[in-house]
């Protein structure tokens, strides 16, 4: 039999590096998006207003549908005058020392811009590049990955009342991307989770959960299997819930959470769920089948300064370039950027052509059973914003 090595020498060495994230601080938390701005500085952080009057946001347009979808949102934000210029960045990966790096020119856009918007970006499976997205989200420390996912009014599925919030953490856990091989055919691969990450995603929750009044907090893990790892999570949670006495907080194991969502998705409109990388990655996926699919669903990444705002599915190689991808789903996570940004009024109308659009039903694109094209789809949007 073979005794596998625990943790060979590169392994502490990668376990070293992933621990030497920047640091979380009850300082940082505050400047976090959702509290109230505090001084200059702190506004920045939501973006940044030129002369002009506009606000300078970098745009990675993506891979597969990306381009297609980006084009959409571009139309729609030109037609409502959404105060908005983009700073287009690409972010192909080039080795540096070894290490697949984002070209040091898009780096220096979202640190100047503070916001991003980012089309998805495909991920070769097995050999190849590290995931860019997880590179961007560890490069920007953007710990809180959010997943609204609500069901569509007008938009017939088999339940109307999904209404679920998921709070992803978004730097570590399975995705720590800590692999080796031990000997020839055994691998490991290292779920690392910290304390000091687990509480920021936490803390994150807790306020969230409390500033859009949904006051249950929901700790979905696997404590029962990795009892260290997922454990340690939710002792963390335990602890950062006593210091939000208004917010209930209970705790469900993972597959659990799956049958019970699907089946009945209604107790879960009034809790905020907060999970490990993995359990979100998949959790969102499931969500987003509830309420029609990939094309729906936004989300955002959110760290102390810089924050990037993106759709839950991927690049969709199966459709692209071909017009017959979804934008909704990448064009509300714009919707989640501009009221991180204090664009409310824009976000709301906006937003509420978009609902009109879904809800008339006349311009769907094909996931949603409609002949539509993207571009067709974007023109109804513009039409409805009158
Ligand atoms: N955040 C990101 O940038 C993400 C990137 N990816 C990458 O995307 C690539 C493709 O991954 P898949 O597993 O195929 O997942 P995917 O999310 O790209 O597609 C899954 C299914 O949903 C459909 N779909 C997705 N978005 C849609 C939209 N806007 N409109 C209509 N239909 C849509 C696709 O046609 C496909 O049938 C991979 O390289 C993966 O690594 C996957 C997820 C997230
Ligand atoms: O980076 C990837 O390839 C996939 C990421 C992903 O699935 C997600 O963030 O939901
Ligand atoms: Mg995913």
């Amino acid at each position: 039999m073979i005794t596998p090595r625990v943790f060979s020498s590169s392994t502490r060495q990668c376990l070293r590096k992933a621990c030497q994230q920047p640091r979380w601080t009850p300082a940082s938390y505050q400047i976090r998006g959702y509290a109230t701005p505090v001084d200059e500085k702190v506004a920045l952080f939501k973006g940044k207003k030129g002369s002009d009057g506009k606000y300078t946001v970098s745009l990675i347009e993506g891979d597969g549908i990306g381009p297609e979808i980006s084009q959409s949102v571009k139309d729609i934000y030109t037609a409502a005058n959404v105060p908005i210029k983009w700073e287009p960045i690409d972010v192909t990966p080039h080795l540096k020392d070894g290490r697949t790096v984002i070209p040091d020119e898009s780096i220096a856009s979202i640190e100047k811009n503070y916001i991003a918007l980012k089309g998805p970006l495909a991920t070769p499976v097995g050999k190849g590049h590290v995931s860019l997205n997880l590179t961007l989200r560890r490069t920007f420390n953007l710990f809180a990955n959010v997943r609204p996912c609500k069901s569509i009014a007008g938009y017939k599925t088999p339940y109307d009342n999904v209404n679920t919030v998921l709070i992803r953490e978004n730097t570590e856990g399975e995705y720590s991307g800590i692999e080796h091989v031990v000997v020839d055919g055994v691998v490991q691969s290292i779920k690392l989770i910290t304390r000091e990450a687990s509480e920021r995603v936490l803390r994150y929750a807790f306020q969230y959960a409390q500033d859009i009044g949904k006051n249950k907090v929901r700790v979905v893990h696997k404590a029962t299997i990795m009892k260290m790892s997922d454990g340690l999570f939710l002792s963390t949670a335990r602890d950062v819930a006593k210091d939000f006495p208004n917010i209930e907080f209970d705790a469900e194991l993972l597959d659990n959470a799956c049958l019970k969502i699907t089946t009945d998705p209604a107790p879960y409109a009034d809790k905020v769920l907060v999970m490990p990388n993995l359990y979100g990655d998949i959790l969102s996926d499931m969500c987003a089948g509830l309420i029609g699919g990939l094309g729906l669903t936004p989300s955002g990444n959110i760290g102390d300064e810089c924050s990037i705002f993106e759709a839950v599915h991927g690049s969709a190689p199966d459709i692209a370039g071909k017009g017959l991808a979804n934008p909704t789903a990448l064009l509300l996570s714009s919707i989640m950027m501009l009221r991180h940004m204090g664009l409310n009024t824009e976000a709301e109308r906006v937003e509420k052509a978009i609902f009109k659009t879904l809800a008339d039903g006349k311009a769907l694109t094909g996931d949603l059973g409609g002949k539509a094209k993207t571009h067709e789809y974007a023109q109804a949007i513009i039409d409805n914003l009158r």
